[in-house]
């Protein structure tokens, strides 16, 4: 599914939080979303999203307005990961990532043991295997996290948009969301902080003050005079003797 938007913009308090946004996210491109803190990514993520409204511009969703679908068709296309997402204390792991598959339930439709069997492979993928019957309040911030995602999963959505899915996890678990989304086939919009795993991506986007800086490949968009202007400092460019790949380090900028 494509995913567009033009001249997007959300304004509050008389501050323009996002500004004039253009973009095209291809079928299963994956876009990384970059940018400093307070520079527009997780509200341009929330309208992408359909959660929050523009005040000015469209998203699209393969050419329709998303102004034209009712929330249930975009819920069976779109699904968000939140960077702060919190569920009812009493609920276990297996009923928060049951709640990813309410889209697809109707009255002529109900829960059925393809939706069962769909809400597994999510746990399996999150490395969730065995969390079933635990509840959520007992939960680490990490393994919360990969709830999250797996109920996203669960929605089996066209488009995944996830907010810094990677904040709270260890590594092993941050390389292994990161190459599970990565191979999806899905359209995803990932905002990240670490820019080493946004050079996964095919393309990344730079927010700056809520508008779009630059989008591109990684090798393209990461380079030091960029990230010098963006985020204040020194980058240096190495390469991993195990794969030949580019590795950013980074020091305060003199
Ligand atoms: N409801 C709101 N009312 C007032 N200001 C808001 C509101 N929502 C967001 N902002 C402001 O808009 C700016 C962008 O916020 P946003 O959360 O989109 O940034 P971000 O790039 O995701 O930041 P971070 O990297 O810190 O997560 C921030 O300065 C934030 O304080």
């Amino acid at each position: 599914m494509i995913l567009s938007c033009e001249n997007l913009g959300w304004e509050t308090q008389g501050k323009q939080i996002v500004r004039d946004i253009s973009l095209t996210v291809n079928e299963g491109e994956k876009l990384g979303l970059i940018g400093p803190n307070g520079s527009g990514k997780s509200t341009f993520l929330r309208m992408l999203a359909g959660v929050r409204k523009p005040n000015r511009g469209s998203v699209y969703l393969d050419g329709q307005s998303m102004t034209q679908l009712r929330q249930r068709d975009i819920a069976q296309r779109v699904a968000l990961v939140e960077q702060h997402a919190d569920t009812a204390d009493r609920i276990s792991v297996r009923d928060a990532v049951e709640l990813g598959r309410t889209p697809w339930l109707s009255a002529l439709r109900g829960w059925g043991s393809q939706d069962d069997a769909i809400v597994a492979r999510a746990l399996t993928d999150v490395d969730l295997t065995g969390f079933n019957h635990r509840h959520w309040h007992t939960l680490s911030g990490g393994e919360r996290q990969r709830v999250h995602i797996a109920r996203a999963l669960a929605q089996q959505p066209k488009v995944l948009l996830l907010d810094e899915p990677t904040n709270h996890l260890d590594i092993r678990h941050q390389l292994s969301i990161l190459h599970l989304v990565t191979r999806l086939p899905v359209t995803a919009v990932i905002a990240l902080h670490d820019l080493n795993q946004a050079m996964l991506c095919d393309r990344i986007c730079v927010l700056q003050n809520g508008q779009l800086r630059a989008v591109g490949t990684p090798d393209e968009i990461l380079t030091g005079d960029l990230l010098g202007e963006v985020f204040g400092v020194c980058a240096h460019f190495l390469t991993d003797p195990a794969d030949q790949s580019r590795v950013i380090r980074f020091h305060t900028a003199m």
